[in-house]
């Protein structure tokens, strides 16, 4: 009986071919193209100083998990292995949690839990539940987690349409496309694989990496904007591009200024 640490012990295997550019990596271009996650946690930290300066817990540790989902995805790449694919999706799954737990705003609390602490615990006891549930069926865990794309979107909408900052709105646009091509790419790698490999071109789950974590880059901000409009009345947000408004390719982060709030 093969070992759930053994190669290729996993149910779940991704369209490009197996061990075709190297005798240790399973599929080479899905797992160097992790890259993405371990350049993603210090480009928020650094980028949104004045915000961690705030919030630093709720930061360093949300990037902390947001690497650690780059390492287990990378082992899972690597070896296609059942244990490195549950991590891949428990470390996302958690990684989910606890950015709800931190920075999901108290205005959409179900009225039984308005004051915080019981919504705290509600989130913790589900992600354990699903947790455990999640050894059932792994290859059903990734759709599951996926769905959760659709709540932020709800979220952000609802979010929108109380701000009339034209930039905020241009970022949610610009997260939007990246969510779009990143989740296409996805399902067409899981779906469409046939035809991938009819055309020699079965790399879509590795563009899926790049695509989610440049989604990833425009929504922090975005819930960084939102967080201090709620939570910090003190400060105005203020939307910056790095390294200049003028470049064609920006990052997004948020500036703290001091005087009152727009949205
Ligand atoms: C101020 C910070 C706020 C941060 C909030 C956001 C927290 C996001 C948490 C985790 C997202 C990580 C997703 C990357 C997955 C990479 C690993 C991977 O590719 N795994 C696959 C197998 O290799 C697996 O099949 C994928 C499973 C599906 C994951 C779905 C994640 C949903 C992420 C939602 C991102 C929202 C972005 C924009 C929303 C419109
Ligand atoms: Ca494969
Ligand atoms: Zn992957």
């Amino acid at each position: 009986m093969p070992s759930i640490f053994s190669y290729q012990s996993s149910e779940v295997d991704w369209c490009e071919s197996n061990f075709e550019r190297s005798t240790v990596i399973a599929e080479y271009y899905n797992t160097i193209s992790n890259v993405s996650f371990f350049i993603l946690s210090p480009v928020l930290l650094y980028l949104n100083r004045q915000y961690r300066q705030q919030r630093a817990f709720a930061l360093y540790f949300v990037s902390g998990l947001l690497f650690c989902v780059g390492i287990f995805s990378t082992y899972f790449h690597m070896t296609l292995s059942y244990v490195g694919q549950l991590l891949d999706e428990l470390s996302i799954l958690w990684t989910l949690a606890v950015a709800y737990a931190f920075w999901y705003p108290k205005v959409y609390f179900p009225r039984l839990f308005a004051g915080g602490k019981h919504f705290f615990w509600l989130s913790g006891i589900t992600t354990v539940i699903s947790t455990l549930m999640s050894f059932i069926k792994p290859a059903f865990n990734a759709y599951v987690l996926n769905c959760i794309a659709f709540h932020l979107l709800y979220l952000t909408r609802r979010e929108l349409k109380k701000c009339n900052d034209k930039r905020v709105h241009r970022m949610a646009k610009v997260m939007v496309m990246w969510w779009v091509l990143a989740i296409s790419s996805w399902l067409s790698d899981r779906w469409l694989c046939g035809l991938w490999q009819a055309i020699n071109f079965p790399y879509f789950h590795s563009f899926w990496h790049v695509l989610i974590a440049m989604s990833l880059l425009y929504c922090c901000p975005l819930v960084i904007y939102f967080d201090i409009n709620y939570e910090m009345p003190m400060f105005k947000p203020k939307l910056g591009y790095w390294p200049s408004d003028s470049w064609p390719v920006v990052v997004p982060y948020i500036i703290l200024e001091e005087p009152h709030k727009q949205c």
